[in-house]
């Protein structure tokens, strides 16, 4: 940190503007000796934040642009530190040249994320703010764009400094006890101290209950195409995702290897997985196959069991039900290719209460994909949310999970009478976790990790 970096902020692909973004001590100056604004004043004599209309220069003092130039001073700037930006045309001969004299000013290019980090750096974000950056930029439907959104505006992190605060506030009367280290802790104090524990107990395990959620939100449903050789699955992923993305023949045990596709379908994202028919074979690469099905039913969020009911509903079929009900969240039984006559009706092993939703469909013609979306829908209700207050990421879950142990731990000391330093290493741990969650006190292999999967120029 300390140097100043520049950037291309905008994708390196023709497009109406494109944007190069400086941060550091010497944004302004290096901005202002490329840019001169039409008025004939230098940039740094206009007031900050407002746009000013010049030339771009590369450099060797040839124009290159017309464009607009501002700029921002720390510590009330993205950043924290002085920041810069030149709006120029979309042209990325044009942003490489323009970059390529910043360069020459003796700023450096930016790494991935690296605006983003020293934001975080200078506090004006929390990790989680940071985090909904990156997840509101890859965000792929609108709930996941509400989600990251209110995360950016700090819920997340408000939600969690609550619980952080209150176990703050009883830390104090630890210092009390603790100056006394012989001295029981007294009725009224323990009283206060197992409210406190036990109200943030509650709360973490209530944010804990809603990473399934977040991250389904956020990562989207991992979905597997099941069901025995030529049922329709390849067909049915192709229908899906708008193009012939797998090989389909009229050959049995055509798919070997899983295929994932995404698509959205009733407001949820969708990660398909089409799958090898499954069946017993000799075949080695099948096989290997089969067993790939098998495995991407066990992480499966969704499994759409796919029949062909023309030949009839077989044991086979119904066995890859049971399969897909032991090992996936949920499941729909899709009835193929419908446009075709002579289709069984399915019989007795479909019916009932706790029989999943069966849509019947035609991946030739497209009838009944509106109704495997609603199933979809069903299945996956888009209620009112919490919006960015939920948690999203195994990094999330884990830190919240950790700070939920060392409370609940804290808690049974108390409970036990346990002297007061056991109970409060246990808090003491629940505050570290929680200050990981929010980027309080956190390693920097981890904030190296987070900012990493940021795009140049973040
Ligand atoms: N052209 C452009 N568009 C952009 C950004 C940018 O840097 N440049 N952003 C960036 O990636 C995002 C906007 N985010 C921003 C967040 C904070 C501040 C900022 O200056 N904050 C100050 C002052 C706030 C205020 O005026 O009240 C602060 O927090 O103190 C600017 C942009 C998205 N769009
Ligand atoms: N008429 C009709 N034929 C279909 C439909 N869906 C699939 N088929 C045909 O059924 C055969 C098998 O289709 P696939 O999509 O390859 O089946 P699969 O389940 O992926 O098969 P494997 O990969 O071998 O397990 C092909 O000949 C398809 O053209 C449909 O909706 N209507
Ligand atoms: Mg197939």
């Amino acid at each position: 940190m300390g140097d100043t970096i520049a950037a291309v902020a905008t994708p390196m692909a023709r497009g109406a503007i494109g944007i190069l973004r400086l941060s550091g001590p010497e944004a302004v100056r290096a901005a202002s000796a490329v840019f001169r604004p039409a008025g004939g004043r230098p940039l740094e004599a206009y007031e900050g934040r407002r746009l000013v209309y010049g030339t771009l220069y590369d450099r060797e003092g040839h124009p290159i642009d017309q464009a607009l130039a501002t700029y921002t001073r720390g510590p009330g700037s993205y950043t924290g530190e002085d920041t810069a930006e030149l709006q120029c045309h979309g042209s990325p001969a044009v942003l490489t040249l323009g970059l390529e004299a910043l360069f020459a000013q003796g700023v450096r290019q930016a790494g991935p994320g690296e605006f983003t980090r020293r934001a975080f750096l200078n506090g004006r974000l929390d990790l989680t703010q940071a985090e909904a950056v990156a997840d509101l930029i890859d965000a792929e439907t609108s709930s996941a764009v509400r989600q990251a959104a209110g995360q950016l505006s700090g819920a997340l992190g408000r939600r969690v400094g609550a619980v952080y605060d209150a176990l703050t506030d009883l830390t104090a009367h630890f210092c009390a006890v603790l100056d006394y280290p012989d001295e029981d802790i007294d009725p009224f104090r323990a009283e206060t101290m197992e409210e406190a524990l036990s109200a943030a107990q509650k709360e973490l395990s209530a944010l804990l209950a809603t990473y399934g959620r977040g991250r389904q939100l956020v990562q989207g449903v991992p979905c597997a195409i099941v069901g025995r050789p030529n049922a329709g699955k390849s067909s049915l992923l192709n229908a899906l995702v708008g193009y012939d993305r797998a090989i389909v023949t009229d050959i049995p045990g055509t798919t070997r290897d899983t295929i994932e596709e995404k698509c959205r379908m009733g407001g949820v994202l969708l990660r398909l997985i089409d799958t090898a028919g499954i069946r017993d074979t000799t075949d080695t690469v099948e096989r290997l196959g089969v067993e790939r099905s098998r495995a991407a039913l066990e992480g499966a969020g969704l499994a759409l069991v796919l029949m062909d009911p023309h030949g009839g509903i077989t044991g086979g079929d119904l066995a890859i039900l049971d399969q897909a009900r032991s090992a996936a969240e949920k499941v729909i039984v899709v009835l193929t290719k419908s446009d075709l006559p002579g289709g069984e009706a399915p019989g007795l092993a479909l019916e009932g209460e706790d029989c999943p939703p069966v849509v019947s469909l035609s991946a030739r013609t497209g009838a009944g994909l509106e109704q495997l979306e609603q199933a979809v829908a069903g299945l996956f209700p888009q209620g009112e949310e919490n919006w960015g207050e939920l948690l999203t990421n195994a990094r999330q879950a884990e830190a919240a999970g950790r700070a939920l142990e060392a409370v609940a731990s804290a808690r049974a000391a108390l409970a036990a009478g346990m002297p007061a330093d056991a109970i409060f290493s246990d808090v003491e741990a629940a505050l570290d976790a929680l200050g990981a969650l929010t980027g309080r006190s956190v390693q920097e292999d981890v904030t190296d990790r987070i900012f990493s999967r940021f795009c140049v120029g973040k």
